[in-house]
C-alpha cells in the first residue's frame, strides 16, 4: 500500500516570522537568539498547525488555565475559524527532538474605528513547559508575537497579567501607564459545575455563585486588585 503525506496547515503564514527584527526589541537575550534562529537547532518558532492537536498543544496550554476535553474536531473547527478570520496568530515554539509544543502565545488583532479604523493587538495565552523555562523561551515567544503585531501594522499591544509577571513583561518593554492599567472583569462561567473544575484558580472570597447585581458588582473589581493588570506595548507610526 502506497502511503498518503498528509500535508498540515499552519494557521498564518510562517514566512512572517522570518521578516521580524529581533533587534527592535528592548528585551535583553543572551545569548541572542530569535524566532529564525531560536538557539538549537532542535527548537522551531512557527505558527500553530493543525497537526499540533497531536504535538501536546492542549496538554501546554493546561499548564496555563483550565482546557477541558477538547476533541480533535472542536480543535479542527476552532482552528479553521481562526485561519479564516484572518486575525489570530497564535504561534508555538516546538521541539522537535520529542515532535512535542513546549511553548506558545497568541497575537489576536482587534479592528478598531478609532485612530483611522486602526488595528491593536493583544497578547494572550502565553505559556512555556515547565520543564523548559527559565531558558529564555519566554522571552522569545512574546518577543515574537510582539514583533509580529508591530510588522502587521497594529498601533498598540496589550495583555494581562498577575502582579508577579509585570516585570518580566517590563523587560520586554511593555509598561504599566499609571492611572490606566486596571484590569476589569465579568465572569460568565462560575456556575457550581464549572466552578468545581476550576478550583486551581485563585478566586477571590467575595464571589458567589449567583450573578445577582452585587455579586456581579464584586466580580468587576475581583481581578483588578493584586491580581491582575494591564501592561501595554506602544509602538511609533
Ligand atoms: C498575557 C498572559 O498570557 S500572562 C500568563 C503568563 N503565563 C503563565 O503565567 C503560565 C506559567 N508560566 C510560564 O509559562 C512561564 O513561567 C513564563 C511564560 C511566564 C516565562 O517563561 P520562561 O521561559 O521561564 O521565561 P524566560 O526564561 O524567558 O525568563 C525571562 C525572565 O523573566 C523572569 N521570569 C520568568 N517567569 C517568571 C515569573 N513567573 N515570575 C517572575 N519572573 C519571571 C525570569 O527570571 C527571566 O529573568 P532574567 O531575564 O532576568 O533571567
Amino acid at each position: 500500500m502506497v502511503g498518503v503525506l498528509q500535508t498540515e496547515t499552519y494557521l498564518y503564514d510562517p514566512d512572517l516570522l522570518l521578516k521580524l527584527d529581533f533587534h527592535q526589541s528592548p528585551a535583553k537575550f543572551n545569548p541572542f537568539i530569535s524566532a529564525a534562529c531560536p538557539g538549537e537547532t532542535w527548537l522551531k518558532v512557527r505558527p500553530l498547525k493543525d497537526g499540533d492537536y497531536d504535538r501536546g498543544f492542549l496538554q501546554l496550554l493546561s499548564q496555563l488555565t483550565h482546557v477541558g476535553p477538547v476533541s480533535r474536531t472542536l480543535f479542527l473547527t476552532r482552528f479553521s475559524q481562526m485561519k479564516a478570520s484572518g486575525d489570530y496568530f497564535v504561534t508555538v515554539i516546538e521541539d522537535t527532538r520529542k515532535n512535542e509544543i513546549i511553548g506558545a502565545a497568541s497575537l489576536v488583532i482587534e479592528r478598531k474605528f478609532i485612530h483611522n479604523c486602526a488595528i491593536r493587538g493583544r497578547l494572550e495565552d502565553v505559556v512555556v513547559n515547565d520543564t523548559y523555562r527559565g531558558k529564555q523561551l519566554g522571552k522569545l515567544i512574546v518577543v515574537t508575537v510582539s514583533l509580529l503585531a508591530q510588522y502587521l501594522g497594529c498601533y498598540k499591544m496589550s495583555l494581562d497579567c498577575k502582579d508577579k509577571l509585570i516585570k518580566f513583561y517590563e523587560s520586554l518593554g511593555y509598561v504599566l501607564i499609571p492611572g490606566n492599567s486596571n484590569s476589569m472583569t465579568i465572569r460568565y462561567d462560575e456556575s457550581p459545575a464549572v466552578k468545581n473544575n476550576l478550583t486551581a484558580f485563585k478566586r477571590p472570597t467575595p464571589l458567589a455563585n449567583t450573578p445577582t447585581a452585587v455579586n456581579v458588582a464584586a466580580g468587576v473589581t475581583a481581578d483588578a486588585g493584586d491580581n491582575c493588570q494591564t501592561v501595554s506595548l506602544e509602538f511609533n507610526s
